[in-house]
Formats: C-alpha cells, structure tokens, sequence
C-alpha cells in the first residue's frame, strides 16, 4: 500500500511538472530565443556559405582549431547548413517562424492560430523549396545545394522523372494557385482576372484576323463589281445614313450585337441591310450611336482609323465581362464604417493569483473515507470512487453495489454534508448518461476562474458562434461557452451577492471581445442605476437607445416599457425586410445583403444582432407589472429569427416575476446560488441552485442538461479598462437608433386634428403620392418610425383626402396621383 501511493506520487510529481505553466513559459522563451538565433544564422549563412562549406562537419564541433564564419557560430553554421543546404533551401527561412510561434503559444500568447500558421508555413517551405529546385536545379552548388536546397533538387528531379519537365511545371502551377487561393484573399480574384484577360487577347487576335478577312472582302469589291468602300463605321454611325444599297459583312454585324444577335439575325454579306431594319439586332445596331456616350467613344476612334471598329465593339463587350467577375467578389464590407476598430486585447483582463494546488491528496482522501463511511453506517456498498476536481467544487462519482437504490443515497444528501462538514453538498443520482452517482463537494481553497483564461482558451478563440457567451469553467475544467443566437434567450437568476453582475459583465465582456460595433448592439436596463452605467462610454459603438432619450443606459421604468415596444416594432419591420428579403432569417438576410442581393434602394440594410440586458427585472415587474411582461412576451416568442435576444437577471425569481409566459419562452436559464428550495424549483424546475457554494458558482440549465460551472470572474476595474479602450476608439455619430415610440396614450382619439400635424406629414404624404402606394408598413419603414406613429401619419393623410380609408389587408387607395394637386393641397393645410 505504502509503496503504491509513493509511485503514485511520483506520477503525479511527473504529470504536475509537465502542467506548470512556469514549464510552458520557459519553454516557449527559449523556442522564440532559439527562433530568433536560427534567423541570424539563416541570414548569415547567405553571405558565409562558401566558407562554412570549406571542412568536414564531423570534425568542426570537435577540432577548436577550426573556426566558422557564421554570426552564430559552430552551432549556427550547421543549422544554417541543415536546413538550407540538405534541407529546403531559401524555403527554410519560415522554419524559425515556425519556431518562434510555437514559443508564442507556449507562452500563452497567441498573434495568430498556431497550427493553421504553422501548416501555412509548412506547405510555403516545401512549395518555395520545390519551384525554386524545379527552375535552378543545383544552381552550380549555390548555398551548397542550390536556391532550393537537396530536397528542392531531388524532389523536382523525381517529378520531372515522374511526369516530365513540362508536366511538373503545370504541376506546381497548380498547387501554388491552390494553395495561394486558399490562403490569400485576392488570389481567386486575380486568377479570374488573368483568365479573363487571356481569353479577351485571344478574342481580340480572333477580330484582328478578321479584319485582315474584312480588308480583304473590301479590296475584293461587292458582286456589283465595285469595290466595297462603305466603311462599318459609317453603317454605325450614322442612323440616319440611307439603309438601302449599303451592304456590310456580317461578322461585323454579329459582333456589335453579340449579346442578343440570334443565328436567325445573321445578315449574309449578299442581304441588303435595308431588308433586315426591322431585325432587333440591326436595329440596335443603327441606334448605339445615338447613345451620347457610345457615340462619343466610337467616333474618337472612327476619326483616327477606321480600320478599328471592331476593335471598340470588342473593348465594350470585355469591359462588361471582367466587371461582372469583379462584382461576384465584391462583398459589402459592413465594418468598413469603423474599419479601424481594434478589439479588446487580453491584456487589459487581470491574472487572479489562484492557490497552489487547489485540492490537495490530504483533502481527497479524507472526503473520500467520509463519504465510504458515512454510506456505510447506511448498508450502502460502493464498489467504486473516481474524483474530479474542479475550480470550486470536487466531483466523487461512485458506483454503487448492485442492488443498492438511488433514492437511498439521495435521501442521505444532509447527512453526507454533516459528515464532512461542508456547505453546498449536491448529490446527482444517478449522473445523466452514466451509471453512477455524483457528489459535489465544494473545495476548501476554491480557485477564481479568471475571465482572462476564459477568454485566451483556444475555444472561445476559435468559437465560430455568432454570439458567444464565455461564461467560465466547468467541474472538468473546460471552458463553457453558451451561443446566445441557440438559445435564443437567457434568464439568470439569484439571490443577492452570489455573482449575477459579475456574471452579466462576463457575458458582456465576452460578446465585446468577439464582436465589431457594427454587428452587435446592446440595449441596457439598469433599474439600480449603477451596475452597467460603465458601458455608457461604449454608447457610440455597441449601445441603441431611442431616438429622443439622453441616456444611453435605461433606468426609468416609463422609458424601458418605451423601449421594449419600440424594440417590438423593430421587430415587426425587422421581419417585413425578411418577408421582402425571402429569407427566413437575419443571419440569411444579413448573407445576402452582404453579398449585394439586396438593395439598399429598397429599404433593405446590414442589421446587428440586438441583446437587451435587463438586470433587476423583478423590479421593473413590480412596478409596472403587464405593461414590461406583454412587449418581453412578444419579443421573447417571436425574436429569435430576427436577432434580438434577451438576457433577463432577477433576484427574486418567485412565480408572480417569472411567470409561465416568460417561462415557457427562456428555455435557457442560469441560475446563481437561491436562498430556498422553491426558488430552484421556479428558475430551473429542480432543487439544486439552494446549494450551491455563491461567488460564482452556477447552474445552467439548457433545456435538458443542467451543467454545475464556475463563473468567470471579472472585476468592475478590468470592465471600466475595457469600456475606455473600446469608448476611446472612433465610434459612429451616435448610438445606434431605435425606431420611434411615443405611447399609446399620443393617440388622440377617432378625430384627427389636422392642425397638430405630425413632422413627417408632407415628406410621407409625397413618398405615398410618388410610389402611388399607401401603407403604414411602407411608411414605418421609409422614415424607421413605430408603427403607432406611422398609424398616426396615415390617419392624418386620411384626414386630409390624400389617402382612402382603411381597406382590411388591402393598401389604402392613393387618392391624388400627381405632385402638383399634393403641393396644392399641402399648401392649403398650411394656411388654415
Ligand atoms: N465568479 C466569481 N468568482 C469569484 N468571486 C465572485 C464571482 N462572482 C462574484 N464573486 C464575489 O461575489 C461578490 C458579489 O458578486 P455580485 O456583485 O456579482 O453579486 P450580485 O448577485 O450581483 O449581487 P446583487 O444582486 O446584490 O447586485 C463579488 O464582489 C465577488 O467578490
């Protein structure tokens, strides 16, 4: 036994001095100083090859009587040597890149993705090894084994053995424009252009033959014996030309109208041209010039030699057709706005010193006699114990005996937190998807789980969610991440003091490391008035608020119901532009917007996600009751397609807060420590949350699982840093708009006073009277208003005989059909 738990040990001393981050950071110093000696002897080995190349390498390390030129010595010459002679030759200058970003990622810091770098760097190697032995060979012994070193040589001899000279070069055309398309942004563009480019020169060989045939046809002279003078440029030119008794040929007429000639339209040299006129493609023909500036080009040319016609009907055929190419790559950028926005860097996040060992052997052990005997004084048998530790609580899963009920040790749940003498004991039994039964015991020396270690893991990194919620550590130590879209909303519930702010700042914090302004918007209800006022300096960048309100950050409860009903009506004209879009939703929408199929001269627009964070919501409840619940309800229920979630924190999550409405539509909740058994039961529909340990310790429930994390921990100091690196960048003019709401209590009544007109009366009465089309949706959508106000306007124009009355789903008659009676009748209005 003894000599067990000794070698047990010394597995363990083995195993913890490979995870010592003081390892990984020294090791990673030493690559990228290693890294950056290889680069000198690499440059150096440029200048000092020949000399270096001069003695047998068996002998230098030994024989101090020898000496290298090398800036990094014996040591560096016959790196240099390795790599560049017998290795990739100038392709090995990317192997301390290489190295040096693996040093990086050890170091824990990461400019860019290790392993996608490195497999780039990698394939450049071996390509730029394998051109450069291809088209130099040895190179008569340049570097030793020519510009592409032994590798580049042998393996471009073995190909062209393979597959000839010829055959390799396509070959390695091929893969460098894979690999190029891959791994560049332009490069498909430029290929395209190439391709384009290549085909419009052999075009352009293929008319100028012509016009050699043409010149020809003309010295020739047509069948009347005479010569054919008539130059195509004069056929062109002018329509007004007598058609008759001109003759052309017909390559010249197929080519202007190439585009919608048919073979039926081909008109013989022997036709005459007066014939054909009404022909669709002589026309168009006859008619181009007439066209200012087609007119303009053509006849520059046509002056100065009229042998070059052809020449300029082509010029235009290939300018539409390198343009159309282009355009299929040209993505409307939506962070162009703030193209030089910078996202938060880690190194604004805090270290939190965590203890050395947070669980120690001593601890393990113990909780486990306790739990084995405290069962035991039961009859309950175990056959076996597995520990997992976790930042703040210890899991003991154990097997049971056969025979032995789960309930039995559910019931114990008080009696094994006695015997251990520990607070916040949970027993799940049986563990979902396993066996076995779990014990969370809370360790003595709980670990803060750092929001910068959330964020610096490679899986919140690489997360392709489109909005990720990193929210902390998980019993095994994984980082949790949540996608808000999935969910699509959140409510988080807890008592007072057990890490809800700092859970909601976590969230924050994490959307605003992975989000550009432009794609992301946040509305902020902060009824305690001091939890989120920090992010008001982000106000121009990440923050909508009405268009009438001062305060980015909404405290008033009048103007949270103002919001919420104003974020319904973004919703429903968010959801027309769906409609027009034929999408189902925003990220379709926003796909094809990016893509340019959708025109901003319709209405359409990039649309952010919206996330509406309310803390405090029992006390918006409180005091304004079915006002806040009906417009959360709509928005809860309908808003997922549309991009607006909704993350909803309360303290008291009792039934007459979170109702069944609200219930039924955040599948999704999270909830802190709860001071009774009832709580837990009304946020997660299971006891659980009144035991847990506080300071951050949580369960998320997501429909089916509920998973026990740790939440990461941010401080207020690491949020303001964040805030001010983010306020003081160049933000947008002004926070981003919500749509207009003014009340219900605005409308006046059945009686329209045409003397209280709204602002927007005479330009919405002249978009209706010029689009001959009246509807409020079309109005709202034009001026971004609410639909109460767009309701409002067209009862107004109703009023004043512009518009007919309300037709069901119909659109309202347009009872003037042109501008001049509107002026008219808008001057009129105004001088009552
Ligand atoms: N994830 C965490 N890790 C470590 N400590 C935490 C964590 N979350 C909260 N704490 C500790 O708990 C304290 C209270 O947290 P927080 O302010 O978030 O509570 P709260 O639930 O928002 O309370 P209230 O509802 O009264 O505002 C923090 O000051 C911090 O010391």
């Amino acid at each position: 036994m003894g000599t067990k738990s000794k070698s047990q040990e010394q597995t363990e001393n083995r195993t913890g001095f490979f995870h010592d981050e003081r390892v990984w950071f020294i090791s990673g110093m030493f690559a990228c100083l290693f890294s950056i000696y290889l680069s000198l002897a690499l440059i150096s080995f440029i200048f000092t090859w020949q000399t270096d190349q001069s003695f047998e390498w068996q002998n230098v390390f030994s024989a101090s009587s020898v000496s290298v030129d090398n800036w990094g010595g014996k040591i560096g010459a016959f790196f240099a040597n390795m790599l560049i002679s017998d290795g990739f030759g100038i392709g090995a200058f990317v192997i301390p890149l290489i190295l040096g970003l693996g040093g990086l990622r050890l170091m824990k810091l990461r400019p860019y993705p290790f392993r996608k770098a490195s497999r780039t760097l990698l394939i450049t190697a071996i390509l730029t090894s394998l051109t450069l032995g291809y088209l130099f060979g040895s190179a008569q012994g340049l570097f030793g084994n020519g510009l592409g070193g032994a590798h580049g040589v042998f393996m471009a001899q073995w190909m062209n053995s393979l597959m000839g000279k010829f055959g390799t070069g396509l070959f390695l055309f091929f893969a460098a424009a894979t690999f190029l398309t891959f791994t560049t942004k332009n490069t498909f563009h430029w290929l395209n252009f190439g391709v384009g480019a290549v085909h419009t020169m052999l075009k352009k060989d293929e008319t100028a033959t012509k016009t050699a045939e043409e010149a020809e046809w003309e010295a020739n002279g047509n069948e009347d014996g005479k010569p054919n003078t008539i130059s195509k440029i004069q056929e062109i030119e002018t329509p007004t030309t007598p058609k008759t008794n001109i003759k052309r040929p017909a390559e010249v007429i197929f080519e202007t109208n190439i585009d919608k000639t048919e073979k039926s339209n081909i008109i013989s040299p022997d036709e005459e041209v007066g014939n054909n006129i009404t022909d669709a493609s002589v026309i168009e023909a006859a008619i181009m010039p007439n066209d200012h500036q087609a007119d303009e080009n053509t006849n520059d040319e046509f002056v100065d030699n009229s042998g070059e016609i052809q020449l300029t009907v082509e010029k235009i055929a290939e300018e539409d057709q390198v343009e159309i190419a282009h355009s299929d790559q040209d993505f409307y950028d939506p962070t162009l706005d703030l193209s030089g926005y910078q996202r938060p860097p880690v190194e604004l996040l805090e270290e939190w010193k965590n203890p050395e060992l947070t669980v120690s052997n001593d601890e393990l052990i113990s909780n486990k006699n306790k739990i084995v005997e405290t069962l035991a004084n039961y009859k309950i048998q175990i056959d076996k114990i597995k520990a997992t530790i976790g930042p703040t609580v210890t899991l003991y899963e154990i097997v049971p005996a056969p025979g032995v009920r789960i309930s039995k040790i559910k019931n114990l749940e008080d009696d094994i937190a006695l015997s251990l003498a520990a607070l916040g004991i949970r027993i799940i039994a049986p563990i979902p998807g396993k066996g076995t039964i779990g014990i969370e015991v809370p360790n003595l020396n709980p670990e803060v789980v750092s929001m910068l270690s959330i964020i610096k893991s490679a899986k919140f990194q690489e997360s392709k969610y489109d909005l990720p919620l990193a929210l902390g550590k998980t019993i095994s130590n994984e980082t949790f991440m949540l996608d808000l879209t999935k969910m699509p909303h959140l409510l988080v519930a807890g008592a007072t003091g057990q890490g809800k702010s700092v859970g909601l700042n976590a969230m924050l914090a994490s959307l605003l490391y992975k989000k550009h302004p432009s794609q992301l918007k946040f509305v902020l209800v902060d009824p305690k008035k001091v939890e989120l006022t920090l992010y008001s300096k982000i106000e121009r960048h990440f923050l909508a608020k009405l268009p009438d309100s001062e305060e980015p950050i909404i405290t008033d409860t009048q103007k949270v119901i103002y919001t919420l009903n104003s974020l319904c009506n973004e919703m429903d004209s968010r959801y027309d532009l769906l409609k027009l879009a034929h999408v189902r939703n925003i990220k379709e929408y926003n796909e094809k917007f990016v893509s340019r199929r959708l025109s901003p001269t319709k209405g359409h627009k990039f649309l952010p996600y919206i996330v509406v964070v309310i803390d405090e919501f029992a006390d918006l409840i409180m005091t304004a009751g079915r006002e806040i619940e009906t417009p959360i309800a709509r928005i809860a229920q309908l808003a997922r397609a549309i991009g607006i979630h909704l993350i909803i924190a309360t303290q008291r999550p009792t039934t007459n807060i979170i109702t069944g409405v609200i219930k039924a539509n955040f599948p999704a909740r999270i909830a802190f420590r709860v001071s009774s058994m009832i709580d837990s039961r009304t946020i997660l529909d299971c006891p659980g949350a009144n035991q847990l340990i506080g300071r951050g310790d949580m369960l998320v429930s997501t429909g089916n699982d509920i998973i026990r994390v740790q939440c990461a921990f941010v401080d207020t100091p690491e949020i303001e840093r964040i805030t001010d690196f983010i306020g003081n960048q160049r933000g947008y003019s002004s926070a981003f708009l919500l749509p207009e709401y003014k009340g219900d209590e605005t409308i006046e009544g059945n009686e329209v006073d045409l003397s209280k007109k709204d602002d927007l009366f005479e330009e919405a009465a002249r978009v209706i009277v010029m689009n001959q089309q009246g509807s409020t949706s079309m109005i709202q959508r034009k001026f971004s208003i609410g639909y109460n106000r767009a309701g409002r306007i067209i009862d107004q124009l109703e009023a004043a005989g512009i518009v007919g009355s309300f037709e069901g789903s119909k659109a309202r008659q347009v009872l003037i059909t042109d501008e001049i009676s509107l002026e008219h009748i808008l001057n009129n209005l105004n001088n009552k």
